[in-house]
């Protein structure tokens, strides 16, 4: 059996990555993995812009000044101003060239044409420089960046409206399982309603990854095989929950062997998601996941996020790591890794109840996952523990 760190490692360096990019408007770049740096093509500010509401003098050594004028945001006069002249000015608007400081309305006395200043301004005062955040040609968004609101935000500010990004994977869920029943429909003893199918294609969607479809098969060998053996060639990640550990009815591991899915590897020192398998078929990576739900959430977010982002070329591809006080005691069942739905609060971290591979709940109230390594028996409150960050939470 592998350890925590090897399998990820496996899965990064096996894992597929992708060359086919293209080019998609900014209002729906959201998620994507920016294949090209992208460039600025203008100055931004474009040019030389009042911070505040007030004055734009030409400074000279007194306190008064005459008001010659007025720009307003999206003028585009320069009027020139001699010694001792000032313009009344706008938030956004264009400083005159001539103009050297500008004075916040709060601190100016207005009489007729006059103004007078409370004390002598410092010069390039509430002046926003031109290109003070980016130089055209200057590089806006670096290549490997998952796009987020902020990004777009960004680009847009800069006049983009298309930016090339890397093709995202599509994804095929295959739950297994004869107890499985499709949520709706009545629920016979012995049954229990599949839930695998709905959280894993409801996550990737947070994610950003919509190219997703869920097929339900039987604990039957021959179906099994077949369906994978269909799966594989349309997808480029596969993952499969359920029927890969020990029992008689557990047919995923023996099906991947016979369709040719090269195995790279299976089980993992880990609670949950020990009987973890990952393998390879051409550019296809297969994942099979168990079936109980909260040991498949977690092996998605700590082994299948990773090369999903890693198949789009992201420069982040593991969930970020924190060192954090646990903010109480806790006892360790096992002595595999474990990974435990947890809650960071404040400045530390409580690992919540309900950490059954079966029980999902927990993950609801989770924002993260603290990683404790094999052998941790006795964790005291304070100690600080590795803790992983769940995307968007
Ligand atoms: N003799 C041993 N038995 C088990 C071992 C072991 O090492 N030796 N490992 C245990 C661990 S740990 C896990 S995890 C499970 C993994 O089993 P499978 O991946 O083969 O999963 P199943 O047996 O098919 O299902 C496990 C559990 O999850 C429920 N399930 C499955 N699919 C779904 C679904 N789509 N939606 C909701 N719930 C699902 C299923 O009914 C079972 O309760 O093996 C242990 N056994
Ligand atoms: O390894 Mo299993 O995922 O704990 O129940």
């Amino acid at each position: 059996m592998i350890d925590t760190t090897t399998a990820l490692e496996l899965v990064l360096r096996h894992g597929t990555l992708n060359t086919e990019f293209f080019e998609v408007d900014l209002k729906d770049a959201l998620d994507y993995v920016v294949a090209k740096d992208v460039a600025s093509r203008i100055d931004m500010p474009p040019f030389r812009q009042s911070a505040m509401d007030g004055y734009a003098l030409h400074l000279y050594d007194d306190f008064t000044y005459t008001v010659v004028g007025e720009v307003q945001a999206g003028d585009n006069n320069d009027p020139t101003l001699r010694k001792g002249e000032a313009v009344r000015i706008f938030t956004g608007a264009p400083v005159p060239t001539s103009a050297n400081t500008v004075v916040m309305q709060e601190r100016v006395t207005v009489d007729g044409n006059k103004i007078i200043i409370e004390e002598s301004p410092k010069v390039n005062m509430n002046i926003r420089p031109k290109a003070e955040q980016i130089k055209a040609g200057g590089v806006a968004i670096n290549k490997g960046t998952t796009i987020k609101g902020v990004h777009i935000g960004f680009l847009a500010s800069l006049g983009l409206t298309k930016i090339t990004v890397s093709k995202k994977p599509s994804v095929a869920i295959v739950v297994t399982g004869n107890e499985l029943v499709a949520p709706g429909m009545p629920l016979s003893y012995g049954e229990i309603y599949e839930s695998n199918g709905a959280m894993l294609t409801a996550v990737l969607n947070e994610l950003g990854y919509k190219n997703t479809s869920v097929v339900t098969i039987r604990d039957d060998y021959d179906t099994t095989k077949n369906v994978l053996r269909d799966t594989l060639g349309k997808h480029d990640v596969v993952i499969v929950t359920g029927g890969v550990s020990v029992g008689d009815y557990d047919f995923v591991g023996k099906a991947f062997n016979a369709i040719g899915v090269h195995e790279i590897f299976y089980k993992v020192r880990q609670k949950p998601g020990k009987p973890l398998f990952f393998g390879k078929k051409e550019g296809t990576s297969i994942f099979g996941l168990p079936g109980n739900p909260a040991a498949a959430l977690s092996c998605f977010y700590i082994y299948v996020y990773p090369l999903l982002k890693k198949y789009e070329g992201a420069d982040h591809m593991n969930l970020p790591i924190i060192s954090l006080p646990l903010l109480s005691d806790y006892t360790v069942k096992g002595t595999q890794a474990q990974f435990l739905k947890a809650r960071i609060e404040g400045a530390g971290v409580t690992i919540l109840g309900g950490q059954s591979s079966a029980m999902v709940r927990a993950f609801g109230d989770a924002n993260a996952l603290v990683c404790l390594p094999v052998n941790s028996m006795e964790i005291r409150k304070g100690q600080n523990v590795k803790t992983l960050l769940l995307p968007t939470k």
